[in-house]
C-alpha cells in the first residue's frame, strides 16, 4: 500500500539514533530527497558531518525517555519512524543487561505508544542475532532462538511490535559495515584495516557465516519500505555469504595490507563475552522482489568505503 500519494506530496520521516552508522546514512539519503521531510533525533546533539551544506532538522530524543518521545511526536506528527536507536555493542549487552533491556526493549514500548497515538508507521531495525546460527542463511519465516542477551532483547522487541496493532515493518539485517562521523562502534572492515595498518596480528574466525551489509544499502532498503508503505518482515542485507576470515582477507587484498598478520582460527580459539551464532546471514529474495532492493557485492562495498575514507582524509 503506497502511502506517498499525490495529495500529501511529502512524507514526514523521523529517524531515531540518527548519530549512528545507519542513522547517518539515512540522514544523508533523505536530506537529498525532495519527496521526504526528514527529522533526525538522538540522545544529544547532532554529530552528522556527511551532509555538507544541507540543512536538516534535529530533535534531542532519548528513546528511553517516554515524555521526551511523546513531546517530539506531538510536535512532528511523523508519517513514519525508522527506529535505528539501540545498544549495539553485543558484549556490553551481555555484561550490562539492565542497560541493554532499557535501550532495546523498554524504548520500543515507548515508540509503539507514540506511533499508536499519532498513527505513524514504525520501521524497526532487527538482527540475525535473534537466531541461534544452526541453520543459516535465514528466510523471514525462520524460527528465532537467540543465544546472547542482545539477541534476546531484539527478539523481545519484535514480539512487542508484532502484537502492537500499529502499522509496523521489521527490517532484519546483519554485520553492517561502513564509515560515518564520530562512530559509537567500529565494524569489521574498519577494524581489520586499522589493525593491519598498525602491524597488529589478529585472530579471525573461519567458522562463522554472515551476509555483510553495506550501511548505504541498508538505508536504501529502509527508505524503500517507508515509501512503499510495505508492512511485515523484510530481510535487508548483503548478498554474499562469507566468513569473517574471508572478509578480512578481501579487506587486506583490497587495501594492499599484510595478510600474514591474519591468523585463521575457529571459534574454539577465539571467544568473546557474548556467544555469536555460527551460521546466520539472510535470504533476501523477498526484499528483491517486493521492494526492488538491490545490494552491492562485498567487493563493491569495500571499494565504496575506500573512496569515502580517501575523501575523509583529503
Ligand atoms: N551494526 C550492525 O552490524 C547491525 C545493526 N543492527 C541494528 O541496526 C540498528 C542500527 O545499527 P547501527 O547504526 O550499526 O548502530 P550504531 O551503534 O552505529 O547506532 C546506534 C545509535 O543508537 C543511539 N542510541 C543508543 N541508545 C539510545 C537512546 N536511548 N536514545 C537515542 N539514541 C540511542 C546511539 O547513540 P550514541 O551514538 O550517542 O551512542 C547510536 O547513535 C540497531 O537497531 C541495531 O540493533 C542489526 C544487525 C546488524
Ligand atoms: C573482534 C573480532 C571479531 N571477529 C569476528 C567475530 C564476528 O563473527 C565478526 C564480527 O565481530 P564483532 O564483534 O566486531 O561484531 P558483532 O558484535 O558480532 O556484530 C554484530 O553486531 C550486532 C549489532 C548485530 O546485530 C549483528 O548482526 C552483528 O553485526 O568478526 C574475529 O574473528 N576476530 C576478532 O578479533
Amino acid at each position: 500500500m503506497a502511502i506517498l500519494t499525490e495529495k500529501n506530496s511529502t512524507l514526514k520521516v523521523l529517524i531515531t539514533g540518527a548519530n549512528g552508522l545507519l542513522g547517518q546514512k539515512l540522514m544523508e539519503q533523505l536530506t537529498s530527497d525532495s519527496k521526504v521531510e526528514v527529522i533526525g533525533t538522538g540522545k544529544g546533539k547532532a554529530r552528522l558531518s556527511g551532509l555538507g551544506k544541507k540543512n536538516f532538522q534535529w530533535k534531542e530524543m532519548d528513546v528511553t525517555d517516554r515524555t521526551q518521545i511523546l513531546e517530539v511526536f506531538a510536535e512532528i506528527k511523523p508519517d513514519a519512524v525508522i527506529h535505528t536507536a539501540a545498544m549495539t555493542q553485543v558484549d556490553d549487552c551481555e555484561k550490562d543487561q539492565d542497560q541493554c533491556r532499557k535501550a532495546n526493549v523498554d524504548a520500543v514500548l515507548n515508540l509503539i505508544e507514540a506511533c499508536r497515538i499519532f498513527d505513524s508507521h514504525l520501521v524497526h531495525l532487527s538482527t540475525d542475532f535473534i537466531f541461534d546460527g544452526e541453520a543459516g542463511p535465514y528466510s523471514e519465516e525462520a524460527q528465532p532462538n537467540p543465544i546472547n542477551y542482545y539477541g534476546w532483547t531484539k527478539l523481545e522487541a519484535e514480539n512487542l511490535i508484532k502484537e502492537s496493532g500499529i502499522r509496523w515493518t521489521i527490517v532484519r539485517t546483519v554485520l553492517v559495515y561502513g564509515i560515518a562521523n564520530d562512530m559509537s562502534r567500529s565494524n569489521i572492515i574498519l577494524w581489520v584495516k586499522k589493525s593491519l595498518e598498525e602491524g597488529k596480528t589478529i585472530k579471525v574466525v573461519n567458522d562463522q557465516w554472515r551476509t555483510p551489509t553495506l550501511a548505504e544499502d541498508l538505508a536504501a532498503g529502509c527508505i524503500l519500505v517507508v515509501k512503499k508503505g510495505e508492512l511485515g518482515i523484510f530481510n535487508i542485507s548483503g548478498k554474499d555469504f562469507l566468513t569473517p576470515f574471508d572478509m578480512a582477507i578481501q579487506t587486506a587484498d583490497y587495501f594492499g595490507l599484510d595478510k600474514s598478520l591474519i591468523t585463521e582460527v575457529d571459534s574454539t580459539l577465539f571467544t568473546q563475552p557474548a556467544k555469536r551464532p555460527p551460521k546466520t546471514g539472510f535470504v533476501i529474495d523477498k526484499a528483491e522482489k517486493v521492494l526492488g532492493y538491490n545490494p552491492k557485492s562485498f567487493t563493491e562495498g569495500i571499494a565504496i568505503l575506500s573512496k569515502q575514507l580517501k575523501l575523509a582524509d583529503s
